[in-house]
């Protein structure tokens, strides 16, 4: 048995579920190194979205090594908009500023290192997009906490809307008749819009 199954087995006849659960489950410093990316594919849709729609107000949860952000920032280019975007590892957030910089796009993007629960708090301007693309049990409650500045042309992509730990985020979501939402990329990414 190794340590991981006897930990398990363990979780599994105690009452600490929900701290074994938590403590069992990976966790963001465990990808300090890694990308773990949208694809190009789901970049250039961004750009898409963001230009047919004009968008200029664009939060991202979860930058990494701010990838899509880069894609993002392409598409505010052309609509005169921003980007704010919020990583939980400091040495992640800084190359991605670096990364920003080189790629002559820092102006449009402040990057607020951190939890995003707290980087995102005190948020104050209207949301025309969305990313939510960072660790999946902070989906409802990022969404919860932002969805006062959501409007009626305001666009929601969740990225990795598949993956079993968004599946209670999604329920929810399709819960409330406010929302419309539409899946993309072989369920990969949901698009979540206000019903008019
Ligand atoms: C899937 S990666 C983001 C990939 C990035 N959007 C891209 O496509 O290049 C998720 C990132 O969310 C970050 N993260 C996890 N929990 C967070 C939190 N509470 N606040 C801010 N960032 C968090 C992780 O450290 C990780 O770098």
């Amino acid at each position: 048995m190794n340590l991981d199954s006897t930990f398990v087995a363990f979780c599994q006849h105690t009452n600490f579920h929900d701290y074994c659960f938590k403590k069992w489950r990976n966790q963001p410093l465990d990808f300090k190194d890694a990308y773990l990316s949208i694809s190009k594919d789901q970049g250039h849709d961004l750009i898409k979205l963001i230009t047919d729609n004009r968008l200029k107000n664009i939060v991202e949860f979860g930058t990494s090594f701010g990838i899509s952000t880069l894609f993002l920032a392409q598409g505010v280019i052309e609509t005169g908009g921003h980007v704010i975007t919020t990583e939980l590892i400091e040495s992640k957030a800084k190359k991605a500023i670096d990364n920003f910089e080189r790629a002559g796009v820092g102006d449009l993007i402040n990057v607020r290192i951190g939890d995003a629960m707290a980087t995102l708090k005190n948020h104050q301007e209207p949301i025309d997009l969305l990313l939510l693309d960072g660790w999946k049990d902070l989906y409802l409650p990022i969404f919860q906490l932002l969805e006062p500045h959501f409007h009626s042309n305001s666009f929601i992509y969740v990225d990795n809307a598949e993956m079993v730990e968004a599946k209670a985020f999604i329920h929810v979501i399709r819960q409330n008749s406010r929302y419309h939402l539409q899946s993309q990329f072989s369920g990969k990414v949901v698009l979540i819009t206000i019903k008019k």
